[in-house]
């Protein structure tokens, strides 16, 4: 091309000495990152599918209104459902396909919380009449539970299933405004069906909060149906964003459902009016959230990799001072202040992707115990997804917004995809439980624990964590030696939960690099990243640690040592660790972060893609710029 320079030249990887400086197998790191051969084959296969079909394309989104934006989202949800279908996908390369589609639809819920709660909470029978229709699509459903009033204290929730035995039927009914459902995902424009959460009432009796299927919408023209009032709650944070989805509000006048539809596998209402309580933990009912809660932990490492992927690329591309002689300026990847910023949240992204296996196998061990009606692990499985998706979610909202800050300016455009993949990740701290009402939750865990144990909280972990378990069973003696209630103490026992769910990623990292893990140098790096992420949250709380006794300054400034030491094994690997995720340009949306690094020509063209630029003079000129210019002051017209 006439004046391209060979650094602006397409087609040429400007990433490509990073990548031979490799230390370790990439190609093995990746399945490592996938979880095992068949899952990175899965992955990587549906997510070219994606990327090379122009229906899946998402670089418009910044530029369509609120409607377009909703009905692009909805033809594509459609467009994805007749991949799967004409393709024969099967539920694993769905589930993959919807991931990669990667956009905020109705979908999320109808898969991601609707079908869980009625194979958690439903009968035998309930699943063989709803999860046939709910699998085919057609039914639609969504997960509504939280009300304008309540999210939090689901205990407090308003809306009323009250038992009618002269008609063998459930009224359910809204009796106030905040009892008006509002912010379930899909609820908006889309759901056929909910699954709603009301005071469960019989014979007068008040029996607290229970599941209920309930249909919203015609099947044969889709108007809500008699006493069902429903619509979207507007616009939310960010432009495109989560604006692909219909959260919506929703309010019941005296509907009358069947009584089969009360979700009926914890506890049952008989057509006598009898109500009975199997005798399993009421908390049950609360079991959608805990299987949603260890998949956001899946999805924080994904989330969070995304994000250090661009900064990780860009941070290598970008070359900012230090030029000697003229020769080429300095990578800022290199500078010491970048790796600090930058590595941590690297080693985070490894750490996630491991505690969301570990987290995956201990949800499936607690529900094959439920099945044979072994409680025994449900509370420390609650205590551990509750804690986990708050200290994950947490740690990769603010790594996101880190990571736009590590790419400068260029990081503040939609074009370098982390502006919006912040606004689309953010509201993973408060979806699902908010985070600080979940970790209130793992420090009332705590309590109970140390209470029945005594000090020593477990034994079970790894020789490296015993500063990290030292460290929580100090801040919880500190807290639960004083005689002052727990709402009092609830701000120091939050950090309390915190330390123990740091404590659970850094031993079930340890545990990982345990096992057998093929390819060249890949353990290798596993360990520099697990001692990373140990030691950068050791230097982080530096000051718990020394309080505890069982660190000194000195070890604190050796930890500090070694931090540095460790950020300069990770430089010429760290390209290829961020490749490893196997994240395509599609995918990852960001010209910051594309895979051969030729960012600025691609900044340049996409700059005058923008409506703006559709003329050079401005709309309004002649209108508002010009009199200015022209000095000819007068009143616009609005
Ligand atoms: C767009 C891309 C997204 C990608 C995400 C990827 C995948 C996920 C798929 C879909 C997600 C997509 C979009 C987001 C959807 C979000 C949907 C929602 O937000 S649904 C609504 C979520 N709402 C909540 O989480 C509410 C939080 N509140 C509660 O859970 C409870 O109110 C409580 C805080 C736990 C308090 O409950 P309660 O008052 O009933 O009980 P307590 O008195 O505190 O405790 C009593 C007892 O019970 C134990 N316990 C509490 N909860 C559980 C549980 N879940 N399981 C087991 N045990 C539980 C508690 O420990 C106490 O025990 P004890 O101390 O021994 O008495
Ligand atoms: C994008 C998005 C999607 C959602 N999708 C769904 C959905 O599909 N279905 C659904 O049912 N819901 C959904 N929700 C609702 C969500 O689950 C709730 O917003 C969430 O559970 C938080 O509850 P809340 O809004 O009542 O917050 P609140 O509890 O009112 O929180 C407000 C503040 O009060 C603090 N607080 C509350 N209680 C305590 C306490 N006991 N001690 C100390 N501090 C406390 C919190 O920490 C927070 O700082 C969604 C929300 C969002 C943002």
């Amino acid at each position: 091309m006439e004046g391209v320079g060979e650094e602006e030249m397409e087609g040429v990887d400007h990433l490509a000495h990073e990548r031979n400086k490799s230390e370790f197998d990439v190609d093995a790191m990746k399945i490592v990152w996938a979880g095992s051969p068949h899952a990175f084959d899965v992955s990587d296969r549906i997510s070219k599918l994606v990327a090379s079909d122009p229906g899946f394309r998402k670089d418009n989104r910044s530029t369509l209104s609120r409607k377009e934006l909703f009905k692009n989202t909805l033809r594509k949800a459609a467009y994805a459902w007749k991949t799967i279908v004409d393709l024969r996908l099967s539920e694993e390369e769905a589930a993959k396909l919807r991931f990669y589609v990667d956009e905020p639809a109705f979908t999320d819920l109808h898969w991601g919380m609707f079908i869980p709660a009625i194979k958690g909470q439903g009968t035998e029978e309930q699943q063989q009449k709803w999860l046939p229709l709910a699998y085919k699509m057609q039914i639609i459903g969504c997960y509504a539970q939280t009300e304008l009033g309540h999210g939090s204290n689901v205990q407090g929730l308003e809306t009323t299933a009250t038992f009618d035995s002269q008609t063998d039927e459930f009224i359910i009914h809204s009796p106030t405004l905040t009892s008006s459902k509002w912010w379930p995902g899909g609820l908006g424009k889309v759901a056929t069906h909910a699954i709603a959460y009301a005071r469960l009432i019989v014979g007068g009796r008040e029996h607290g909060v229970h599941g209920f299927i309930v249909q919203l919408r015609s099947l044969e023209d889709h108007s809500p149906l008699l006493g069902i009032t429903v619509g979207d709650i507007g616009m939310k944070f960010g432009n495109g964003a989560y604006n692909t989805m219909d959260n919506g509000v929703l309010q019941f006048d005296h509907v009358r459902i069947p009584r089969n539809q009360m979700l009926m596998r914890v506890s049952q209402v008989t057509c006598e009016g009898k109500y009975k309580q199997s005798d399993v933990p009421r908390q049950l009912v609360y079991g959608t959230m805990v299987y949603v809660r260890q998949t956001i932990v899946a999805d924080a490492s994904c989330a969070l990799s995304r994000a250090v992927c661009i900064a990780t690329r860009y941070s290598a591309v970008r070359r900012q001072f230090g030029s000697q002689n003229g020769g080429p300026e300095t990578q800022v990847i290199d500078y010491k202040t970048q790796q600090s910023r930058l590595f941590p949240l690297l080693a985070s992204a490894y750490a996630f992707r491991f505690i969301g296996e570990w987290l995956k196998w201990l949800y499936a061990d607690v529900t094959q115990r439920l099945q044979a009606n072994d409680f025994s692990t449900l509370p420390e499985a609650h205590a551990c997804t509750a804690g986990l998706k708050s200290l994950t979610t947490t740690a990769t909202a603010d790594g996101i917004e880190e990571c736009r800050k590590l790419c400068g300016g260029h990081g503040y455009l939609c074009s370098s995809g982390l502006p919006e993949l912040f606004a689309v990740y953010v509201p993973a701290c408060t979806y699902e439980g908010d985070n600080t009402v979940l970790l209130l939750q793992v420090a009332r865990f705590l309590m109970k624990t140390v209470s029945q144990l005594g000090s020593r909280l477990s034994s079970k972990k790894p020789v490296g964590t015993i500063a990290y378990m030292t460290r929580v069973e100090h801040l919880m003696q500190c807290r639960c030696g004083v005689q002052r209630g727990f709402a009092e103490l609830s701000a120091d026992l939050v950090e309390a939960a915190v330390a123990h769910c740091q404590l659970i990623v850094v031993s079930k990292f340890i545990e990982k690099l345990q096992q057998e893990i093929p390819g060249k140098g890949v353990k290798q790096q596993l360990e520099v990243l697990c001692n990373i992420y140990a030691l950068f949250l050791l230097h982080k709380h530096q000051g718990d640690f020394l309080s505890t006794g069982c660190i000194t300054p000195k070890h604190a400034a050796l930890a500090n040592d070694e931090l540095r030491s460790l950020y300069s094994q990770v430089r010429p690997n760290a390209i290829a660790l961020v490749d490893a995720f196997n994240y395509t340009d599609h995918y990852l949306g960001s010209i910051l972060g594309c895979y051969d690094g030729n960012v600025y020509p691609k900044l340049y063209e996409a700059a005058w893609k923008d409506p703006l630029n559709e003329s050079v003079v401005p709309d309004g000129y002649h209108l508002y710029i010009r009199p200015l210019l022209k000095q000819e002051i007068r009143t616009a017209r609005l």
